[in-house]
């Protein structure tokens, strides 16, 4: 395992193409993860479905079954989780697997298996410690610019994930997450969490326009790093990922980045620098929680 302090961590953030070819996607991500470990990372990230295309067409032909926390993987049925495991162990790394398609069990007797958007964290050990199923489905219209509607083919989770490290506690979300802050607040506060990481697949149109700013924003009102893993840009993929993987610190500076070729962005990430500026600006403390109750609004958002 690379050498990390209990309070500095190197981050890798592998921007990886994705191909229409499952097996040829896998051996590929093996390979990046190796080199960022060969570069002195102990926390490495995979992209949002890293496996297989975008494509709401094409999730469950790629879907695998996906165990919970502390279970073994089926390597027959899921050669991509199969090659976290054994990665993540091979190399003594904390192994965020972006994340797959998961084949779930059917909603009711005789319905098609739930197929789910799954992050996967796997431990220096090769144990599966975390998984994030997709919260909040990327369903949008832009006319003439992009419509996407993962919930044709998609169900959405409901719980929070996060783990330990020695340089401390880290929350996983995914992409359109990312645009909740109510999640990441859920991870900073209920889960303590002082890094946020969210593989993530923005596009042409809303990642010039919203990425970093969210990634930022997550950043700053939560005082956490936040690094987000994207695909490179693939011309000959359906869906153009923006790429510009990124790690934010908790002062909201953007510390790495890239352009949308496939890259690998390393980041040293000096993990107390979050309760450094917890302390500078204690937002925390000054939270007026004895208002919102009484004010807070509890239905859902107004169109
Ligand atoms: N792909 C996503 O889940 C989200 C996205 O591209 C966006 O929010 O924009």
């Amino acid at each position: 395992m690379a050498a990390a302090s209990d309070s500095s961590c190197k981050v890798a953030l592998c921007q990886m193409t994705v191909v229409e070819d499952k097996a040829t996607n896998i051996a590929h991500a093996r390979e990046m993860v190796k080199r960022a470990v060969d570069s002195g990372a102990a926390l490495v990230v995979l992209p949002e479905v890293f496996n297989g295309p975008y494509d709401t067409t094409k999730f469950a032909s790629f879907a695998e079954p996906v165990p919970e926390v502390g279970g073994a993987v089926d390597e027959a049925a899921s050669p991509t989780l199969a090659m976290l495991a054994a990665t993540a162990k091979e190399h003594g790394v904390f192994l965020v697997g972006g994340s797959v398609a998961e084949l779930g069990q059917p909603a009711s007797e005789g319905a098609a298996p739930a197929v789910f958007n799954t992050c996967t964290v796997w431990s220096p050990a090769g144990e599966l410690i975390a998984k994030h199923r997709k919260m909040h489905l990327f369903d949008i219209d832009v006319p003439g610019r992009i419509t996407f509607k993962e919930s044709d083919s998609l169900t959405a989770g409901s719980g929070l994930a996060a783990f330990d490290t020695p340089f401390g506690r880290v929350g996983v979300g995914i992409c359109y997450d990312l645009r909740f802050p109510q999640l990441s607040a859920l991870l900073r506060h209920k889960e303590d969490c002082s890094v946020l990481v969210f593989p993530g697949a923005f596009n042409t149109t809303t990642g010039p326009a919203h990425w970093e700013l969210l990634l930022r924003a997550r950043a700053l009102d939560n005082q956490v790093f936040v690094c987000a893993c994207s695909p490179a840009r693939n011309p000959d993929a359906g869906y153009q990922a923006y790429g510009h993987s990124m790690v934010v610190d908790p002062w909201g500076a953007v510390v790495a980045t890239t352009e949308h070729d496939e890259a690998i962005v390393l980041a040293d990430m000096n993990v107390p620098r979050a309760a450094e500026v917890r302390t500078n600006i204690p937002i925390s403390k000054q939270v007026r929680t004895d208002l919102y109750t009484d004010v807070e609004w509890k239905g859902p958002g107004r169109a």
